[in-house]
């Protein structure tokens, strides 16, 4: 091991890492705050600015996929679609298997400058973490209970509310509705049997209602779907904390983009067409695990210097307070004072822990580890 990773894999430059990100994310979550009242006077406006606050946070994160752990992201799709990609707004379609998976998803809106206005029909309990909850209620993020009943017209209001969004945005569907684990994939084989569906092997069973009523309501906004499928090399099971050890992933993502057009408006010719796309994602992983890649072209676009650039101002703005902070403690010489710091500091970093743990399939819900009773209407 080198220097430069022994460094990179050390604790307190994970400290360091997640102070930067955090109090700076809290300084963006009340510049997000003091929008407000623009939002009155001008919503358009508020707007662009949140999407521009939001890229300062999310792309902190991408920063440290792309240049701290050097992560590559290869992305397989057919040459005549890739000028569209970030162009027009679309919804996403993507696989729920790995901890980072929405990171992959995240550097690849970087690269197609969509970071900041990026979407996702996101769990409600997300909406409460600190920084990226905070940031995605200002930026109009689309969340569900999972509980259908009460997300039916919450979730379709919302999602009528981004027809005048004045920038071109992706919306991502996690339609697996949560993380891949063996014990879910048993049990939504088990409904996939009892509604005579094929079986997937690589895919829990699709939950069809979100994605009819994405389609429905942003037609007329989103002009295309692309079916993204992620895989990652050599068998390779990326996290956050490997991220921040400076590990290097190679991440693999197959898209087609299929236009909006061709999705039925009918929910159960809907449901039956999401099924058979689930069908085809997981043609396309035993592709993979047979030969190593998905089909078609390899077309990836270059990182991009911007999110490691706003990363370094974050770090020289904050890291010299800190300094000077650790200075004034030591030579103060009061054990009161230093007992107070040595505590807030061991609630900070639990702290840091619980948000990465957020990211973590293992301290995943129960959600869809039982099968809901079947119902016909
Ligand atoms: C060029 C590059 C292209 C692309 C780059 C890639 C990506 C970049 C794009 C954007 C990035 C943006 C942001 C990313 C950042 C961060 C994202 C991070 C995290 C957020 C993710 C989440 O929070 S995922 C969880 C929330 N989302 C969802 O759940 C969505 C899917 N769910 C649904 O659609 C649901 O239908 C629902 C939530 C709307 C309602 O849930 P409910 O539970 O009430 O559902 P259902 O009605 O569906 O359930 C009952 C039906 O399901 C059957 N059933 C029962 N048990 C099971 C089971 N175990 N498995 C499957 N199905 C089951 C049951 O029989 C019922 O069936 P019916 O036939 O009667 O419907
Ligand atoms: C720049 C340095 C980085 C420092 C990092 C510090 C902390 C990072 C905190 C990240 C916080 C949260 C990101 C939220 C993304 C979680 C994505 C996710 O995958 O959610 C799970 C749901 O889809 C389904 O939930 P389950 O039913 O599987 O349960």
């Amino acid at each position: 091991m080198g220097l430069v990773q022994l460094l990179k894999s050390q604790v307190l430059c994970h400290l360091i890492m997640c102070y930067v990100f955090v109090v700076s994310g809290l300084i963006i979550n009340l510049l997000q705050f003091c929008t407000l009242p623009v939002w009155l006077i001008n919503k358009q406006l508020a707007r662009r600015i949140n999407i521009r606050l939001a890229y300062c946070i999310s792309s902190q994160m991408v920063a440290t996929l792309e240049w701290w752990s050097e992560t590559e992201c290869t992305l397989y799709t057919d040459p005549e679609s890739f000028p569209l990609y970030g162009n027009e707004n679309a919804i996403v379609v993507l696989n729920h298997s790995y901890d980072i998976d929405f990171l992959c998803g995240w550097t690849f809106c970087e690269r197609f400058g969509v970071l900041g206005s990026s979407k996702v029909l996101a769990k409600k309990e997300l909406s409460y973490v600190p920084v990226i909850g905070w940031m995605w209620y200002f930026l109009e993020i689309v969340f569900c209970k999972r509980k259908w009943e009460e997300d039916r017209t919450t979730v379709a209001q919302s999602l009528q509310n981004l027809h005048d969004y004045p920038e071109n945005f992706w919306f991502l569907l996690y339609c697996e509705g949560t993380r891949f684990t063996r014990k879910k994939h048993q049990i939504s084989m088990k409904v996939a049997e009892s509604k005579g569906l094929p079986k997937l092997k690589y895919h829990l069973l699709p939950r069809t209602k979100g994605f009819w009523v994405t389609v429905q309501n942003l037609r007329g906004k989103a002009v295309a779907v692309y079916d993204a499928t992620l895989n990652f090399r050599n068998n390779e099971t990326p996290t956050l904390l490997g991220v921040m050890s400076g590990k290097k992933y190679h991440a693999d993502l197959y898209v087609r983009r299929i236009p909006l057009d061709l999705i039925p408006e009918d929910e159960a010719e809907c449901a039956a067409w999401l099924h058979k796309l689930y069908q085809e994602k997981d043609g396309f992983q035993e592709q993979y695990a047979q030969t190593g890649r998905f089909p078609g072209p390899v077309k990836s676009p270059p990182r991009r210097p911007w999110c490691l650039i706003n990363w370094l101002f974050w770090v020289c703005l904050l890291l010299y307070p800190l300094g000077l902070l650790l200075v004034q403690l030591i030579s103060s010489g009061s054990a009161l004072t230093i007992a107070v710091a040595v505590a807030l500091f061991s609630a900070a970093s639990l702290g840091f822990r619980w948000m990465i743990g957020q990211t973590e399939i293992s301290r995943g819900s129960s959600y869809g580890s039982k099968a809901v009773p079947l119902n016909n209407n």
